[in-house]
């Protein structure tokens, strides 16, 4: 490189379909006190994955997803989309590439006074496609999420889900390969959340799309995704394959979220009819996450003679991620406390997720 080319980082492997780097994004706020958006988010996208945002209210999830279509622009960072730097490209090469882009968003964001057919051609009118060419491509979206039979009716006369699935078909009229989800299950019932999920899903596999969505609700990451990053406060804090994250969170906000989820609240009235401690000892309540090779009850009987403690099993059950099975046990730990502090590392070290339990949860 010459002493007078400016540095710009290498583009995109040919196989990550988005490569965000380090991006920041400060709005003004009250008072002259600027907030910080997003603060130096770094992030890739594989081509073909599902990769879910995860984050409570405020931590720049929709500040993130608009940066990758340029409905936000950084302050500062590289945008990168199919190998090519969108903050390099002028106004009309950004429309172009945007249609290769598809956006759902939470409220659906239908037009009232068009038919679901009109809506699903409106990304195509907007782009000049001729008439003749719209209608075919709005009946192959249409046909794609099921609601061919719909296309006269008008959004009033449509449930939540349906609403969301010409959402959907609007967003893939254009034939994107890449489709951004703004919380697109946020506005429904669990029921057609489950139904919408598997529609992304069987689409990204249909159509070879790479998926970015983001979402509060780590159920949405545990059913759908393949990767997943945790933001808070403008940061991705933690980010990985979803079933490593899900058995081995690392930060305290990931930790939280998956509680959340995957309910590590003890059967009510379970810890009142526990036996006490005995004098000298503690008892002590853990959940504990078992994933991977390491069987339950040997682990639990080996440390229960290691560390002369009494392991009583209060709650368990078997889930699973994708194809990948997890365990998830409560115990009731009985002995001294550096013995039970002693096991609590020992089952780290074995790559078991122990958290402890409040004992009035
Ligand atoms: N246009 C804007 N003007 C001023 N502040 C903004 C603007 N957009 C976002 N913010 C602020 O930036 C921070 C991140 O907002 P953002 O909407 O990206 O978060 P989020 O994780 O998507 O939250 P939510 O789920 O509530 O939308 C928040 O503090 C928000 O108030």
């Amino acid at each position: 490189m010459s002493q007078t080319t400016s540095h710009r980082p290498a583009p995109a492997a040919p196989d990550c379909a988005i490569r965000l780097s380090g991006l920041h994004r400060r709005f003004p706020g009250r008072g002259g006190v600027s907030t910080k958006a997003l603060d130096g988010v770094s992030l890739d996208v594989a081509a073909g994955e599902i990769f879910g945002i995860v984050g409570r209210s405020g931590a720049g999830k929709s500040t993130l997803i608009r940066c990758v279509n340029l409905l936000e622009r950084p302050d500062s960072g590289e945008v990168f989309v199919l190998g090519e730097d969108m903050l390099m490209l002028g106004d009309r090469a950004l429309r172009e590439r945007r249609r290769g882009i598809g956006m759902v968003f939470q409220h659906f964001n239908l037009l009232s006074s068009r038919t679901v057919a009109d809506n699903v051609a409106y990304p195509l009118e907007i782009a000049g496609i001729p008439a003749a060419e719209r209608a075919p491509r709005v009946a192959e979206a249409l046909s794609l999420v099921g609601l061919s039979e719909k296309a006269g009716a008008y959004p009033a006369q449509l449930s939540g889900g349906q609403k969301q699935r010409v959402g959907i078909a609007r967003a893939l009229a254009p034939r994107p390969r890449i489709l951004l989800c703004d919380e697109a299950t946020s506005a429904l019932d669990p029921e057609t959340t489950q139904e919408i999920l598997g529609l992304i899903k069987r689409l990204r596999d249909k159509l070879d799309l790479t998926v970015l969505l983001i979402t509060h609700e780590m159920a949405v990451v545990k059913e759908i995704c393949d990767q997943v990053a945790v933001m808070e406060a403008g940061q991705v804090v933690e980010q990985g394959r979803v079933f490593e994250v899900f058995t081995r969170p690392q930060h305290p906000t990931t930790r939280r979220f998956i509680a959340d989820t995957i309910g590590y609240a003890v059967p009510p009235g379970t810890v009142s009819r526990l036996p006490a401690a005995r004098p000298g000892e503690e008892r002590r309540l853990l959940q504990v996450l078992f994933a991977g090779p390491n069987s339950t009850r040997a682990v639990i009987s080996e440390a229960s003679r290691r560390f002369e403690l009494d392991l009583d099993i209060i709650s368990g059950r078997i889930d699973a991620i994708g194809e990948e099975p997890f365990g998830l046990m409560a115990l009731a730990a009985y002995g001294a406390t550096a013995q039970i502090d002693a096991a609590i590392a020992w089952f780290g070290e074995l790559g078991l997720t122990v958290t402890p339990v409040n004992e009035g949860a």
